[in-house]
């Protein structure tokens, strides 16, 4: 271990707060340089100064929200294939840690310090990394309309519970799809209720963890069907099955969706932004990261 090549990214008021000094002495034990942020953007500064300096090993506590701005940043820098990644999950849904089998901050710590690497796939949206998923419709509206006072309450029962305010007035997605599946092309045209582009998270059959490592990302398109379709709370739960009517499943290396000149919202890891025409693709095992004993190489 190079000490000094080590930095930390610590988010001090993700999830309940309250984590910080505990966290970082406990980080700093382990030689990391930790840098706290003091505000939104921040991390993605600390992520790219980190990749400036060649940091060979980036730490993040914080929740989705911060490793996102990280892993931009890394981005930015030219430093994401050149860096170790690791997870310490002190935010409200902690999504991409749950899915890598990091569980608890002191488990986190070890796995930080010690714990396996593997190479996964990064997500691009335009030139813009997401690790878990990027998604477009009812969910990421849905998760527009999450005020963060009722996701600090409810965590991710927001989702739901916005999600079905939100159906009453989502009047869906038309859309153009055209992607690159493991089988051929394939191209979807029409209404939508949502977009469902999982790198390292997937929505069909049993949900869970994908394939992080097979170089595809998991795309579900969800036609558009009246609200209160017993789908759409499938979608809320994620547990679409394979062959579920209205929906169609390819796993594919990239993708271009374009909303006919009206803009879409898509939540990349949950930072949402509008698009008329979005090209995603994945990058496959471009970034090294920390994982958890339960972590499955191949979970299909
Ligand atoms: N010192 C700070 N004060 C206020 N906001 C901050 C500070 N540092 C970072 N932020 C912002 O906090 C927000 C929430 O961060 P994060 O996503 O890590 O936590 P979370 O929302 O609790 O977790 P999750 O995304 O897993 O649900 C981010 O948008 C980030 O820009």
């Amino acid at each position: 271990m190079q000490v000094g090549s080590r930095r930390a990214v610590l988010n001090p008021v993700s999830g309940d707060g309250g984590h910080a000094d505990a966290v970082e002495r406990l980080l700093s034990a382990r030689g990391f340089a930790v840098a706290r942020t003091e505000g939104p953007g921040d991390a993605l500064e600390l992520g790219r100064a980190a990749g400036e300096a060649g940091a060979t090993e980036v730490a993040v506590a914080g929740g989705d929200g911060t490793v996102n701005e990280v892993v931009r940043g890394l981005a930015r820098a030219d430093h994401l294939e050149a860096v170790t990644l690791s997870v310490i999950p002190v935010g409200t849904a902690n999504l991409l840690a749950g899915t890598i089998g990091v569980d608890d901050r002191q488990q986190a710590i070890e796995v930080a310090d010690t714990g396996d690497v593997r190479s996964i796939d990064v997500g691009f949206a335009d030139e813009e990394p997401f690790l878990v998923s990027c998604i477009a419709g009812l969910p990421a509206e849905a998760s527009l309309a999450a005020s963060s006072d009722l996701k600090s309450r409810f965590g991710t029962l927001a989702f739901l519970v916005t999600g079905a305010q939100e159906a009453i007035e989502f009047d869906g997605l038309d859309i153009t799809i055209e992607a690159v599946g493991e089988d051929g092309p394939v191209s979807w045209s029409g209404s939508a209720t949502c977009l469902l582009v999982g790198n390292a998270r997937k929505f069909v059959e049993r949900g869970g963890q994908a394939a992080m490592e097979d170089g595809l990302l998991d795309v579900a398109i969800v036609e558009r069907m009246p609200t209160g379709n017993l789908v759409a709370e499938a979608i809320g739960h994620r547990l679409l099955a394979a062959d579920t009517e209205g929906v169609t499943h390819v796993r594919a290396t990239a993708l271009s969706v374009d909303g006919h000149g009206d803009p879409v919202t898509f939540s990349r890891d949950g930072e949402v932004a509008e698009h008329e025409r979005l090209d995603i693709r994945v990058r496959k095992r471009t970034l090294d990261l920390r994982v958890g004993p339960d972590y499955d190489p191949d979970p299909r």
